[in-house]
């Protein structure tokens, strides 16, 4: 029978990601709420247990009300918001990481991952488990992204600010107890949350997490760190570790943020020397740091081809 797929949240930013990725698709089918009835509860709850796979495309506080709307035990929902991903009954829906495969294809409860986490997971899980990065390191890392990141309003603040009122990056989640923590600090394997610091600026999407590091405090140099990220993300599909020391990863000396836009890939990256190496990762927010995953996840649970629907770039 062909599956049937909700979006709550329909009008939303990842809401519409995933709508873009599945409309054309035929071996599924697409339940649409009417736009005037998206809030109403009755009818979403309908629709929820009508379906096969929900998305929630939803406020944190929003997506655990929806939660509770299920009775229909068939029912797989897929959570973008930040609400499950580090709660027990959930699965984490970061495929590339080891055994999270299988538990996504037999859950029915997914947390889909958050953009900078997810981006910044990649990059470390692999090196705490090959033991080259300490668990134990006091781990600090920043992330550029576009404003499409912060959803609907953010969007609209940007996209109508007068020239020059919005230019500047802005560093933000000063307090450092940005809500991605715990979900960092789980899925990396990580002994304490990082220091983090996300910095928006004024481009639409992308985005870049640069984790920062001693070569001392580490047990193994660049070289080390490249070839245990290659080991662990081979025959990946969408992730590629690019080369080391190439000059080619960079645009005159710059890296670019975006090269990952309109794709569901993910790029890794190691910098530096002897002394110093900073860890990269890009990726396109609303791709394979929400929509885009969300839709990888459906198809791993579905047992279809993975990468049906979407680009490798
Ligand atoms: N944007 C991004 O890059 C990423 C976002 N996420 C997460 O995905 C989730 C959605 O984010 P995003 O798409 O950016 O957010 P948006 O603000 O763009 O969209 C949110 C959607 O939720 C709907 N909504 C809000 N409250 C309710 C409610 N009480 N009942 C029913 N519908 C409601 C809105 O409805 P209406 O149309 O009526 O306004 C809107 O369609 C968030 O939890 C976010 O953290 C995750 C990864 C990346
Ligand atoms: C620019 C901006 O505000 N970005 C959002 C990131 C959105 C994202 O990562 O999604 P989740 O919140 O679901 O993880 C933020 O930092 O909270």
């Amino acid at each position: 029978m062909t599956p049937r797929i909700y979006v709550d949240g329909q009008e939303g930013t990842t809401g519409l990601g995933i709508f873009d990725y599945l409309h054309q698709r035929d071996d599924i089918e697409l339940l649409r709420i009417d736009s005037a009835r998206r809030r109403d509860v009755a009818e979403r709850a309908r629709l929820i247990n009508d379906a096969d796979v929900v998305f929630l495309c939803l406020p944190d506080d929003a997506s655990r009300e929806a939660a509770a709307l299920v009775d229909n035990p068939h029912t797989c929902l897929i959570d973008a918001s930040t609400a499950f991903r580090t709660h027990p009954d959930w699965t984490y829906g970061l495929p590339e990481l080891a055994g999270q495969r299988e538990a996504i294809r037999a859950s029915r409860r997914i947390a889909n991952v958050g953009c900078h986490a997810s981006t910044f997971i990649l990059l470390v899980r692999p090196l705490i488990d090959a033991g080259l990065l300490p668990a134990d390191y006091p781990l600090s890392a920043f992330s550029l992204t576009g404003y499409s990141g912060g959803g609907k309003k953010m969007i609209a603040e940007y996209e109508s600010a007068s020239r020059g009122e919005l230019d500047a990056p802005r560093p933000y989640g000063l307090t450092l107890a940005h809500k991605h923590l715990p979900e960092m600090q789980r899925h990396s394997g990580l002994e304490q949350e990082p220091v983090f610091n996300p910095v928006v600026g004024n481009f639409r999407k992308g985005l870049a997490v640069t984790v920062p590091l001693h070569v001392a405090h580490l047990n193994g140099d660049a070289r080390a760190l490249h070839r245990a990220l290659e080991r662990y993300y081979e025959g990946e599909p969408f992730v590629r570790v690019m080369p080391l020391e190439d000059e080619h990863n960079l645009d005159r000396g710059f890296f670019d943020v975006t090269a990952c836009n309109d794709t569901n890939r993910v790029e890794l990256f190691v910098f530096g020397g002897e002394q110093r190496v900073a860890l990269v990762a890009r990726l396109d927010n609303l791709g394979k740091g929400a929509a885009g995953s969300a839709v990888q996840n459906m198809n791993i649970h579905l047992g279809i081809d993975e990468t049906t629907g979407l680009s490798v770039g």
